[in-house]
């Protein structure tokens, strides 16, 4: 049960950190970090089914192909699985692809290791050592002193066994070591440099080939600013900085990883380690998808090629066994779906301008409401943005069509639409699917195709009305027209003549008359269908009938301009008949 009054029971968390005059408030990120994926050995280790070794290749390979060069493979003292997989990628790595490999300070474990890596041409061996008092205390009983004994001779073992070894399997690999104080986030921030210039000294770093320190939110303690704080601190008072690569490897219990990663850079980290979308111990470590997008997002290449996401979710939801939440940033199913009305109204015509801007100017700028990222960019479309519920608008049943049609519905057919297709989201008291969509439109205005037997079947047995062939005879005294045309619907056959100041507003005459109604076309527009020589044209129109209010709307798509326009005030009488307006 929660306590009324959880100070009881829990304390706020106080580093006492003895930092003046913070720098990292007033920067911003600028340049990418260099990356690690631990998602092989931390997000495996967290795995409920560790993967197999056919899954880490798989997943090896895909972090190549986005473009990490420095790759967490395993903890090779944990099972022969990782020793194994540790040998596979000896072989197979890259060149310019460091494969780090980590154990704790025990120094029949680090043999162990270091033995997994033999013939490696870059590898990072990376030691751990929790530093805390609370881990001190309750898992080692080891005061600071002994810790810093351990973590010193942990790294002279490694340094013998490394870059000192005489061994010819040994001595041609180009090494580097990584020192975390484990739990660093609960750590006295004088006590991390204490034991850090310790392992500093052991290992004698250079510039050229500095000593990586992963300061690891072992677990996440504090709003990211303090662990800003700790980082700027360490980076300020370890010595030699110029020698020393400052690593962040933050997991996200307060759900604050990722902003803690971009403070604790502008605090003067240089590396960060994490796993795609966020896999790893209890709520995961820091997401690298979406650090390397807040980047992208912000101008600057991260160096890290998300232009396949759905391929890299793949991947991930094979292997780790985990979905990818349908709401993480950036890669979720649902990040670039909009289902409501405002949302997609407002897409709708951010990207109409975008693209009109676009081919008018060559100007690329992004600047679209909603979306901070170009969908296409990671490689998605731009269909699946707008989606249609009880939530929607006209916009986002338009822009379905329009997309997928290359209907540009004109703003009343697109307000009547949005009747329909609401009533059927309502009915069906779920999302529309774009099919559903679609086939609702045919089906409401009787965008038929006869060579199709279903349409064919439609037609007829909603009985409706067909142009069938029509003749414009112009008057050469006044240029009004007369149109002499025949349709046919499955039981009448009509030879209809009217006159007019054009062909549609004497076929409006001629069906008036027959109808024995008044027809008003009150809209007509049209456009083409398609960019080649055999586009075909569209023609919508909205009718008054006997001066009744609600507009009557048709749609004609044809080769002739002309008679796509016919065929649309015959579609606008069949809509009528339908719904009752008028009889036959
Ligand atoms: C924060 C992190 O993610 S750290 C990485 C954690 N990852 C893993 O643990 C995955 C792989 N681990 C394993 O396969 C196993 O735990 C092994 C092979 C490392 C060790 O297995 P075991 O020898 O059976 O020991 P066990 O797992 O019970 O570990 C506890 C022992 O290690 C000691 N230990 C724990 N952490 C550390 C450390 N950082 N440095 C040194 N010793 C440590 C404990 O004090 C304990 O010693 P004790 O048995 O003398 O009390
Ligand atoms: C081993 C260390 C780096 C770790 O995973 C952690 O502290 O979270
Ligand atoms: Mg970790």
């Amino acid at each position: 049960m929660m306590l009324e009054d959880p100070s009881i029971k829990y304390k706020p968390f106080n580093p006492k950190i003895n930092l003046q005059n913070r720098d990292w408030p007033n920067k911003q990120l600028i340049k990418p970090p260099r990356w690690l994926s631990t998602d092989l050995r931390d997000g495996n280790q967290s795995l409920p089914d560790p993967m197999t070794i056919t899954e880490k290749k798989e997943y090896f390979n895909k972090l190549l192909e986005i473009g990490f060069k420095e790759i967490e493979v395993s903890f090779p003292s944990a099972s022969q699985i990782d020793f194994d997989f540790t040998k596979w990628c000896v072989q197979n790595s890259p060149n310019d692809v460091a494969i780090q490999v980590l154990s704790p300070c025990r120094p029949e474990l680090i043999k162990r290791t270091i033995e997994s890596l033999k013939g490696a041409k870059n590898a990072i061996l990376h030691i751990y050592l929790a530093t805390s008092d609370c881990f001190r205390n309750i898992i080692f009983n080891m005061s600071q002193k002994e810790s810093i004994k351990l973590a010193t001779e942990c790294t002279l073992l490694v340094k013998s066994l490394t870059k000192e070894n005489p061994d010819p399997s040994y001595n041609k690999t180009n090494w580097q070591f990584e020192f975390s104080p484990e739990t660093f986030s609960d750590t006295s921030p004088e006590f991390a440099i204490e034991i850090c210039e310790a392992v500093k000294n052991a290992w004698n770093p250079t510039v050229e080939n500095p000593i990586i320190f992963n300061l690891p939110a072992t677990v996440e303690m504090s709003t990211p600013n303090i662990y800003a704080d700790q980082i700027e601190f360490f980076s300020k008072n370890i010595s030699q900085r110029e020698t020393v690569c400052i690593s962040l490897h933050p997991h996200n219990d307060r759900g604050c990883a990722i902003a803690a990663a971009e403070l604790a850079q502008l605090g003067g980290a240089d590396r960060v380690e994490g796993c795609l979308f966020g896999n790893g111990e209890r709520t995961g470590n820091v997401d690298l998808v979406t650090l390397a997008l807040n980047l992208y997002t912000q101008g600057i290449n991260p160096n890290l090629n998300f232009s396949n996401i759905n391929s890299v979710i793949e991947i991930v939801e094979k292997c780790n066994k985990i979905p990818v939440h349908p709401r993480a940033p950036y890669g979720g199913s649902l990040v670039v779906c909009a289902f409501s009305g405002s949302h997609q109204d407002a897409i709708k015509k951010g990207f109409k301008l975008y693209e009109d801007k676009v081919k008018e100017t060559g100007d690329i700028t992004w600047n679209m409401p909603y979306l901070p990222l170009d969908p296409k960019d990671i490689g998605r479309n731009y269909e699946a943005i707008i989606r249609v519920n009880s939530q929607s608008g006209k916009g986002g049943a338009s822009w379905i069509i329009l997309r997928n049609l290359e209907l540009d519905l004109p703003r009343g057919l697109q307000i009547n639409f949005s009747k329909f297709v609401q009533m059927e989201t309502e009915w069906k008291k779920r999302e529309l699917k774009t099919n559903e969509i679609l086939n609702l439109f045919k089906e409401k205005y009787f965008i038929f195709d006869e060579n199709l037997e279903n349409d064919n079947d439609l037609i007829k047995m909603l009985d409706l009305f067909k142009l069938i062939d029509y003749k414009i005879i112009t008057d050469q005294t006044n240029k009004n027209k007369q149109i002499i045309a025949s349709i046919q619907s499955n039981t009448l056959d009509l030879k209809l003549q009217g006159k007019g100041n054009g062909p549609l507003s004497a076929f409006a005459n001629a069906l008036s008359t027959y109808f024995k109604i008044n027809i008003d076309v009150i809209h007509y527009n049209e456009h083409t269908l398609g960019k080649d020589s055999n586009s075909k044209a569209v023609s919508y129109i909205g009718i008054k009938i006997n001066e009744i209010e609600t507009i009557i709307w048709g749609v004609g798509i044809n080769e002739d301009v002309t008679e796509s326009g016919l065929i649309a005030l015959i579609n606008s009488i069949n809509f009528a008949i339908r719904d009752n307006i008028i009889s036959i």
